[in-house]
């Protein structure tokens, strides 16, 4: 039941906007708080003063101030942590945390996220397909769901406080309990884990007990007179275990109650967008449930049917036209005739008369706010680049262009146009030499031989002990280090000095190896700013920004590269640090490698060509690499893909095409290794149940794989799927600072020991310890090593 009298939408809007800060300032004075380095009123007051600034921001860049097109979505940490916080759902391990009244200071929120003591935090997860991650929320048979927060009315009233009317968001119920984590009874405070649910329940059983808190929430927000608010439904967009009738039922069924349990004006019109993908089938429900508007990915999804458009009743749809997950100005000529199509769909005069809306197709928290801010960019790859700012005002001259006609917007599209012409004549976009290379490899460039036969010719050379311990590759990234890049960046370090650092690093790093008594040792990683930046650094076809920085997790960030034209690896990269490193220790020295995956889905693609073809030329690049360091004598490899999970289609129908070019890719890279070369791989950050063959399909010799906090839960997993190479399980928890002791190390390698050959079994922690501090990391490996050498001597 649509209430006719809601207001009317504006033209143009963004799902969501950067929040870390365009220097990062929230990240420095959210870490100088956790280091005890300011107080908690300077921390608010600087927040504060960051929102205010960016609403005006969004002023200047001509979105209204008065009409609720500027979204209020601001989080210290994560907006799904504070949806849980907003609903009450805080785990009992927590709950020494809240105040009388049931609500969470600051630390204590911070806590959820970080964990304290023996107190584990929320878990961590990828947010869809993408390289941010949210923190994993537990619902059980018995968690009490309440008001009790309220951030988001605060948000809303801080705004209209200076006279923007700003539009609230929030996660929607459906996507909130498709996010969380079915546990069981929690007893109370401490590390006590949750036990298992009860078989067959799932979060979403609870859909119910949460949608009057949702309602409270609407009430609230109506009250404050706050016009729209925004819930967010991505997961509408993507396959889950639970059957797709149940998803839409659900879906249905809470906006029903949302919509009707409170009418407006007592509550604010109901804006739903379906970002992350296509979801046809969802939107006539939203509708039909009664919601005011739907939101849908244009770029991700294409335009529904005028089947499906008649079914929308009087929704507003507000149509994502504007990548929210790139960097490329948007093609807008392309993007006005999807949206024309869309129109023509919906009754006459849609755009004029606030049916139809234009949008990002996400929140733009994962791109960088302005393209304006990188003054050494080549002025012409910069001109083909939007960033946060610069879709704004995309998505403003598609609107113009959209309600006004042709012309309304012809400077902007004029522009777009030459801009993009400018792209594709550019000669290093489209390189012959790269091309023929590329289209040279054949089968048996991309097959290695037998397992077997490699597992003889490698247990001959390399001589380990049974359970072999290892690391991932990163030791800690300390302030020195970063320190000597900022310095060597800004000219004060010259490159033998920053050498020397670095090599004087990598000999600490070494000598701590050799005395913990690690069997394959490692560099260490500290010549490196990332994992994929460093790479993409010293490739042709990629550029790196100065302040392009988008949140990865918390306060964490990345500087995403841009892969702009084809790739090429002018000279080798890691093999001079490798070499210094195995010439210092007579233990084998692993070389370290990020993948080609890894390195697409953490990088900005271009986006005209399929990234098949992009990430054979990266891996070709890589296999360049993976040849040299074994010409110079390094006899383990590891290619990182951490990210080949990330990446797989959030819609079962494209995962089989997906998962074929991204394990070709990982092959082109590693198949040039001989017999006696050891290959070895690491994934991580997710549940990889779903990518098993795909594991099995990359012949890597070793895989270490994320397990400590699931306790080895993948291993059955792959045993079934019939993997029979080596594994390294992580039996060492990097992402959270407590040390475990030698006695849960040892369980977990029991553990694994009981599903894994005892002959294929390594032994290392879940990631690179880049993150952590050496207190933590010294002790870990200790009791690691320790713990190996026990379980070895039961065999
Ligand atoms: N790309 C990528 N994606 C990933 C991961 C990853 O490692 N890389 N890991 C997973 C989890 N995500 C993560 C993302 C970021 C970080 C992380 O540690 N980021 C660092 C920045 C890393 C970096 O780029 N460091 C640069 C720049 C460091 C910096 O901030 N320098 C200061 C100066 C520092 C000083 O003077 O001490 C400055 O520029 O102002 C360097 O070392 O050179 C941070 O946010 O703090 C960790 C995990 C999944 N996705
Ligand atoms: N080799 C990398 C490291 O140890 C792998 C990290 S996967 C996110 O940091
Ligand atoms: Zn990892």
């Amino acid at each position: 039941m649509t209430d006719r009298t809601a207001p009317q939408l504006p033209a143009a809007t963004i799902l969501g906007y950067p929040r870390i800060g365009p220097l990062r300032e929230l990240k420095r004075v959210v870490e100088a708080f956790w280091a005890g380095h300011s107080e908690l009123d300077d921390l608010e007051a600087q927040a504060a003063e960051q929102r205010r600034s960016q609403r005006t921001r969004l002023v200047d860049l001509g979105l209204a101030p008065d009409d609720a097109s500027i979204p209020s979505d601001f989080s210290y940490y994560d907006q799904v942590l504070d949806a849980a916080v907003t609903l009450g759902a805080v785990p009992p391990r927590f709950a020494h945390l809240l105040d009388e009244d049931g609500a969470l200071d600051l630390p204590g929120y911070f806590t959820l996220a970080r964990g304290e003591g023996d107190v584990a935090p929320l878990e961590m997860t990828k947010w869809f397909d993408t390289n941010y991650h949210y923190l994993v929320p537990e619902i059980g048979p018995r968690t009490e769901f309440r008001l009790a927060d309220d951030r988001v009315l605060r948000l809303f009233l801080e705004g209209a406080t200076e006279g923007v009317t700003t539009r609230p968001v929030v996660v929607g119920p459906v996507t909130f309990l498709l996010l969380s984590k079915a546990v069981g009874e929690q007893h109370g405070e401490g590390a006590a884990p949750a036990t298992a649910p009860p078989a067959g329940f799932t979060p979403l059983d609870r859909l119910e007990d949460l949608l009057p808190v949702y309602v409270e929430l609407l009430r609230s927000l109506g009250r404050a007179g706050a016009p729209w608010v925004q819930l967010d439904e991505p997961a509408l967009a993507v396959d889950w275990d639970v059957p797709r009738e149940r998803v839409l039922a659900a879906a249905e069924r809470a906006y029903a109650v949302l919509a009707t349990e409170t009418t407006r004006p007592e509550r604010p019109a109901l804006f739903v967008p379906v970002p992350y993908g296509s979801a046809e089938d969802a939107l006539p429900v939203l509708a039909r449930a009664g919601v005011e508007a739907v939101g849908l990915d244009l770029v991700r999804g294409a335009a529904p049917s005028p089947e499906v458009l008649a079914q929308l009743g009087d929704a507003v749809v507000v149509a994502g036209a504007v990548d929210g997950r790139n960097v490329w100005r948007t093609d807008l000529d392309a993007a006005l005739a999807r949206l024309q199509e869309l129109e023509a769909g919906l009754p006459d005069g849609a755009a004029r008369d606030g049916r139809l809306c234009v949008t990002t197709s996400t929140s733009l928290q994962h791109v960088p706010y302005d393209v304006g801010a990188e003054r050494a960019l080549d002025p012409q790859l910069r001109s083909w680049l939007a960033f946060a700012d610069q879709k704004v005002e995309e998505v403003l001259a598609l609107a113009t262009a959209l309600t006004g006609g042709p012309g309304a917007a012809s400077e902007a599209f004029r522009t777009a146009a030459d801009r993009r012409r400018s792209r594709f004549e550019h000669p290093g976009v489209r390189r012959e030499d790269v091309r023929r290379r590329v289209a040279a490899i054949g089968e048996e460039d991309v097959t290695r031989a037998d397992f077997a036969e490699r597992a003889a010719a490698q247990a001959e050379v390399l001589d380990l002990p049974p359970l072999p311990t290892t690391t991932i590759g990163s030791f800690p990234q300390t302030s020195e280090i970063r320190s000597a890049r900022a310095r060597h960046r800004a000219g004060d370090l010259s490159e033998e000095e920053y050498t020397a650092a670095m090599r004087a690093e990598i000999e600490r790093v070494v000598r701590l190896q050799e005395e913990l008594g690690l069997d394959v040792l490692v560099h260490g990683e500290p010549e490196r700013n990332d994992m994929v930046q460093y790479f993409a650094e010293q490739l042709e076809g990629f550029a790196a920004t100065e302040h392009g920085w988008v949140q990865s997790y918390g306060t964490r960030c990345t500087r995403p590269s841009i892969l702009w034209g084809d790739v090429a690896r002018p000279a080798p990269i890691t093999v001079e640090w490798t070499r210094y490193a195995a010439s210092l220790t007579d233990k084998p020295v692993k070389g370290m490698l990020t993948g080609p995956v890894t390195i697409l889905a953490w990088s900005f693609v271009r986006d005209d060509q399929p990234p098949a073809d992009t990430a054979a030329q990266v891996a070709l690049a890589l296999r360049e690499e993976v040849a040299d360091l074994e010409a110079a004598g390094i006899g383990i490899i590891q290619v990182d893909e951490p990210a080949l999970r990330e990446l797989l289609p959030l819609r079962a129908e494209h995962r089989p095409a997906y998962l074929d070019w991204s394990v070709r890719a990982f092959r082109i890279a590693t198949a040039v290794a001989g017999l006696r070369t050891q290959v070895h791989t690491h994934l991580c950050y997710s549940e990889f149940g779903d990518v098993i063959d795909a594991i099995d399909a990359l012949d890597a010799d070793v895989t270490s794989i994320e397990a400590a906090r699931s306790r080895m839960e993948v291993l059955p997993e792959l045993h079934a799927a019939g993997f029979a190479r080596g594994v390294g399980p992580g039996v060492y928890d990097i992402h959270s600072p407590r040390v475990p002791s030698e006695d849960e190390v040892a369980e977990l390698v029991g553990l694994a020991a009981e599903s894994v050959h005892p002959r294929l079994l390594w032994v290392n922690p879940d990631c690179g310890l880049k993150t952590r501090r050496y207190e933590e990391v010294e002790p870990a490996l200790r009791r690691l090593v320790a713990a190996a050498g026990r379980v070895r001597a039961r065999l």
